[in-house]
Parts: structure tokens; sequence; C-alpha cells
């Protein structure tokens, strides 16, 4: 919270006055007014930051305002001690964290009629294009499957670890670990995946396999679809490689429905919006690689047919660990109850599965999500904050000797399941 929160705060501010004469243009006075307001409505929220001040109810009317403040009391609640306040440096750094991204959406909120603006529009599609690169060679890798049905079961097993890795390494590229400095993805992302194999801790691509083919075959059976839901995270790369593996999800059989649960609000920097899928299918549609365009054009028609549905909820966006979801947000909970497998993207997404608390490494991950188990479910992350549960004994204290700072930099990635194989 210290060092990173300033910095991304900070871009925002820099880039709105950048951006000044924009306001103007479009709006006239009003906007300039607007954006008047919006930039000493963030500048105060920086101050209230760097000199840890106590967190402030919120004071706009969203639909999430009152959650939000009822939380803020809950957490008076529980201090007993009186020379303790709940302020940036002090309190939980799940809840702070996601406070702040609430503050700037409160602060657009107050900033009318620039309410809608996406003051991380900017960094997301600058991941994207400077990721093309990376994106031309898994379109092309993903046109050059078109004769999946072809394929013998262990081909489209390694077809489908390999898509499983990208999705996995694709989530290095978060724009709130660089503190909102780019990120993208430079490399081929297929040649390194031998070389990153050493890096995954924790690898159960193989429940996932089990669970999906084992549907896939009864399917004619038992089973009338197979439903797979992404709580997607970064937009940009992270989110190609999503849409990737979900395309071969629909082409290979493994699923028939793809649900996709995005932010409502911007969030974390990097996290996907609606908006950004939008906007990155347009871009796919009119790149001049064949490869690429036949993805954006796919891709639009899945959501058209409704084989790939997008999904949002304000749950995603507020301070609540993952086990809470049943009570805050029952419709969601049923929602999600209704998949037969659900992939969590990225570490705040685990962060929010297990908790911010001081687990053991060695706590199985099914204890540790603590009651909620809407459907299978597997953490996709890459390690970026302390928590981590569900290694083998001594394996955690093996890799801090050799590598101390493993926790803090996405070097290293899990795919963590919880479940069992619904086969009955
Ligand atoms: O969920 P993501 O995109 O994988 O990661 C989000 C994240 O980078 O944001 C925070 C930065 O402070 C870290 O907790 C976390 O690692
Ligand atoms: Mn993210």
């Amino acid at each position: 919270m210290k060092n990173r929160a300033p910095q991304i705060l900070i871009k925002v501010i820099n880039t709105l006055q950048q951006h000044k004469n924009e306001f103007f243009e479009k709006l006239g006075e009003v906007g300039t007014e607007a954006e008047k307001k919006l930039l000493s409505l963030l500048s105060k929220l920086l101050n209230e930051l760097q000199t840890d001040e106590p967190l402030l109810p919120l004071t706009d009317n969203w639909v999430d305002t009152d959650i939000w403040n009822q939380y803020l009391k809950y957490h008076h609640s529980l201090l007993n001690e009186t020379n303790k306040k709940i302020s940036w440096f002090q309190s939980p750094w799940l809840y702070v964290e996601c406070y702040m991204y609430r503050r700037i959406h409160e602060a657009l909120m107050l900033s009318s009629p620039i309410s809608d603006l996406d003051v991380f529009k900017e960094p997301k599609e600058q991941n994207f294009l400077e990721s093309q690169e990376a994106i031309r060679i898994l379109c092309s890798y993903l046109q050059g499957l078109n004769k999946i049905e072809n394929l013998d079961e262990n081909q489209l097993k390694d077809e489908f670890f390999k898509l499983l890795q990208i999705s996995l390494w694709g989530n290095k590229c978060d724009l709130s670990l660089s503190g909102g400095q780019s990120s993208s993805q430079t490399s081929s992302p297929l040649t390194v995946l031998e070389d990153l194999k050493p890096f995954i801790l924790v690898n159960n691509m193989d429940y996932l396999w089990l669970l999906l083919i084992n549907r896939k075959k009864m399917r004619q059976e038992t089973f009338s679809v197979t439903r797979v839901d992404f709580v997607l995270d970064n937009a940009g790369f992270e989110l190609v490689t999503d849409l990737v593996m979900a395309d071969f999800l629909l082409a290979s059989k493994l699923a028939t429905e793809i649900h996709f649960h995005g932010k409502s609000i911007p969030w974390y920097v990097s996290d996907t919006n609606k908006n950004d899928i939008n906007w990155v299918i347009e871009q796919l549609k009119a790149a001049n690689t064949k490869c690429m365009s036949e993805c954006g054009i796919n891709w639009e028609d899945y959501f058209k047919k409704h084989s790939w549905v997008y999904h949002d909820h304000m749950f995603w966006t507020l301070p609540y660990e993952y086990c809470a979801m049943s009570q805050v947000a029952p419709d969601l909970y049923a929602e999600l109850q209704k998949s037969n497998l659900i992939l969590f993207k990225g570490d705040l997404n685990y962060r929010k599965l297990v908790g911010d608390r001081k687990w053991g490494f060695t706590v199985p991950f099914h204890q540790a999500l603590n009651g909620f188990h809407p459907a299978p479910l597997c953490s996709i992350r890459t390690v970026k904050a302390e928590v981590q549960v569900g290694l083998a004994p001594g394996q955690g204290e093996q890799v801090a000797v050799t590598d101390p700072q493993w926790m803090n930099t996405g070097k290293y990635g899990i795919f963590q399941f919880d479940g069992h194989f619904d086969l009955a």
C-alpha cells in the first residue's frame, strides 16, 4: 500500500492532466469542471493514503455504497484496542486495497458527467498493443488446431495442457503489481512453456482433464451440457489467452457453453470490464492478419449465439472473501452452482478464495476455502501475494531458500483444484 498504491494513483492523476483538453473538446466548460472535480477528489484520496488517515464511509449513491459502509462499521466493531484505527497501513491489505479502487470509483461517481470514464483504459489497451506479436502467434496456433476432431485423445490432452499453461503464464501480465507500469508479453507464449514447467508448484491439470473428458464421453447418455465458467482477471494479453482457451474448449467439445465473469467497474488497474472484451474483439476483427481477424469474428459470434455468455456482478468488486458469497450474494452463488467447472484466474481471486490469512503452506486447499464450494473449481494463478496453501510438506520452505522473493514476483504458478468428479 505504501509503494504501489500511491504510484497507481499518481499515474491516474497525471494521465487525466495530460488529457485535459479532451474533456473541454467533448463537453465544453462542463467537462473541464468535472475533470477538475475528479482531480481534486483523487488528490485528496492520495493524501489520505500517504498520511495513513482513517478510512472514510463512501458518499456516493451506487448499488453497493451501503454494503461498503456496513463493512467499514463491521471492521470498527472488531477493534477493541482504542489506540488502533481502520486505516490504510494498519488494516487488512485485501480490504484497503479493494477500498482504494472503490474510492476511485466514488471520485468518478461524484464527477458527473464523466462518471463512465475508465481511468485505466490507456494502460489496458497499451498492454494489448504491446503484446500483438504474442497474440498473433496464439491466434495462429488456435486456427491451426481447426482439425480438432482428427486429434486422438492423447493429442487433445496435450493441446489442452498447453493452452492451460499459456493461460496461467498470461497472468504474469498484470498492471497493479507493476504499479501501473507496462507489463506485456513480448516473447512467444508457446516456446517458453517447457522452460517454465519447473515453476508450477501445484499442478492439478490432470483433474481438469479427467473431469472434462469424462463428461464429454458420457454426455450422449447422461449429460446434455458441460458448462465452464471463467472468473476473469486481467484484460490485454491475459484475456486473449483465456478467450483462446475458451474457444478451444468449445471446438474440442470438452465444453458446450462458456460463462465469463468480469468486473463492473475499473478494478486493480488491469482487470477486465465488458468494454475491454468488446475492444479486444474489435481490434482483432480489424487486424490485417487473417488468423487474428478470424478469432475476432468467431468470438463475436459466440457471444451473439450465447455459447459464450458475459456476466458481471457487484460482488466481484466488494472486499469480501468468497466464503461470504452465499450470504452476501446468494444469486451469484446460485449462478455458479450451475457450472461444471469454475476457473478462477489470477492472484486477487486466490486471495479472496482463501482469505487474507496467515495460512500454513500445507493446509489443504479445501479447508482454506472455508465452505466455498459452489461447483468443482480451480485456481489458475501466478503467485504475487504472500498466501499459499496446499503445498507438499517442506515445498514452500525449499523454494524460499533458493528464491526468498518467490511469493511476490509472479514467477511461480499453480493449478489448484477443489472438487469431486460428478460422474454419476
Ligand atoms: O489478480 P492479479 O491481476 O493476478 O494480481 C493482482 C495483484 O498484482 O494486485 C496486487 C498488487 O498490489 C497484488 O496483490 C496482486 O498480486
Ligand atoms: Mn488483476
